[in-house]
């Protein structure tokens, strides 16, 4: 896993990618280009036929995806390359199914990717150690026409094969890192902390992925080309959302999807709002996911004294001090939004029906109403 960039890299390309395959790279700004992997890429897919779109923005949009849909169609390409972040290998996993999808393809996301039959083959070469979009079969796309901002999964959406090397991060912009670190966390955490349920091996992997982003988090800001523990933040990135600890255990999500319609509705990156949810929902649902707070107070903050109640408060306190300590804002003040923010997400929230969220489903207009009050 530690081994230094080689070859090995082109050799991947080479045989993984078929001869005959008409192959889209997709990427997203002037980065992928500065930093030479578009370069890499050209050179390791060698004769094959390869056209190219540019200009996939952070948190994809249907607009401009749907100019590689057409481009997909009318080049009859077969085989698609997403070189870069969430964004880009998400906005892929859209024109992959759209492409193929008989019918306007913005019924994907409406119906959370049930309605896919086919797509079109996806591998990806990741810049970006953060949404696990490289392992996993979801993605999430944004129709700005409508400020909707929503998921979908399916089985054909998991790529065929991605290249993870760790030096291609050593580019990212102080923020990026940090907004990645973050997001990797709060993924393990809508897998993890809900309600006990006797899923041993999945909470110690839980746990040892949360233990790993905080122990590293310092360095992986400080030091950009530290190999090793890019490694390891791209490593534990992967294995947050990659389906390993989300395996049979009930699983919250509430954070993003009230989360998805910050960033709809005022632009703010996907983690950061994440950053300002997460730490507002724990005070709110304190009770229901009581036993496993306390779990991941003990075993992730090592915090062993006072009440239950105290203990569980220190817990959501090193919560938001980790976040903050990256430099990430935990309230909705520190983006200058209010209670007009607060009734614009509840309308966003209820026009896509979500009206029953978390692991319990009980995370209603109500309960979002007082989540985004205590995080104002
Ligand atoms: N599919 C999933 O499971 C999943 C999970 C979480 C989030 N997401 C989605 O992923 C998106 C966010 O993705 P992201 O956090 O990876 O960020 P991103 O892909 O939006 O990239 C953020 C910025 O970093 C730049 N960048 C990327 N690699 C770089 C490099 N090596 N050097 C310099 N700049 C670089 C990009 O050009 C972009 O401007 C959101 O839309 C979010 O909702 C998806």
């Amino acid at each position: 896993m530690y081994r230094r960039k080689s070859d090995t890299f082109a050799f991947h390309y080479a045989t993984l990618v078929p001869e005959t395959a008409r192959v889209l790279i997709l990427y997203g700004g002037a980065s992928a280009e500065k930093t030479g992997t578009l370069a890499e890429v050209r050179a390791a897919l060698g004769s094959r036929s390869v056209h190219e779109f540019g200009g996939i923005e952070p948190n994809p949009s249907y607009e401009t995806l749907m100019r590689a849909v057409q481009l997909v169609r009318a080049e009859r390409l077969d085989f698609l390359l997403a070189v870069g972040g969430g964004s880009v290998i998400d906005g892929s996993k859209f024109v992959a199914a759209a492409a193929l999808y008989d019918g306007e393809p913005w019924e994907i996301a409406e119906q959370g990717g049930a309605n896919i039959r086919r797509a079109l083959p996806i591998g990806t070469v990741l810049t970006l150690p953060a949404t696990g979009s490289e392992m996993n079969n979801g993605a999430v796309v944004t129709r700005k026409a409508t400020q909707a901002k929503l998921p979908f999964r399916n089985p054909l959406l998991f790529p065929q094969f991605s290249i993870l090397d760790p030096s291609k991060t050593f580019t990212l912009p102080t923020k990026q890192v940090a907004n990645g670190l973050v997001d990797a966390y709060v993924h393990t955490i809508e897998q993890y902390l809900t309600y006990p349920v006797q899923a041993l091996v999945q909470d110690r992997f839980a746990e040892g992925l949360l233990q790993t982003l905080i122990e590293i988090a310092p360095q992986a800001v400080a030091a950009p080309d530290d190999y090793t523990t890019r490694a390891n933040l791209m490593w534990t990135a992967t294995l947050a959302l990659n389906g390993l600890i989300g395996a049979g255990v009930p699983q919250d999500w509430a954070t993003h999807m009230i989360g998805h319609e910050l960033t709809a509705l005022y632009d703010i990156d996907h983690a950061r709002t994440l950053a300002i949810v997460l730490p507002a929902l724990l005070e709110v649902q304190r009770d229901s996911k009581h036993a496993k707070l306390l779990q991941y107070g003990a075993r992730v903050w090592n915090i062993s004294t006072g009440s239950e109640a105290e203990r569980i408060t220190a817990a959501i306190a090193s919560t938001r001090a980790f976040f903050e300590g990256l430099g990430i804002p935990t309230r909705l003040s520190a983006y200058e939004l209010g209670q007009d923010a607060v009734e614009a997400v509840l309308r966003q929230l209820e026009s896509h029906r979500m009206t029953a969220l978390g692991e319990h489903r009980d995370i209603d207009l109500a309960r979002s109403r007082r989540i985004l009050e205590a995080a104002l």
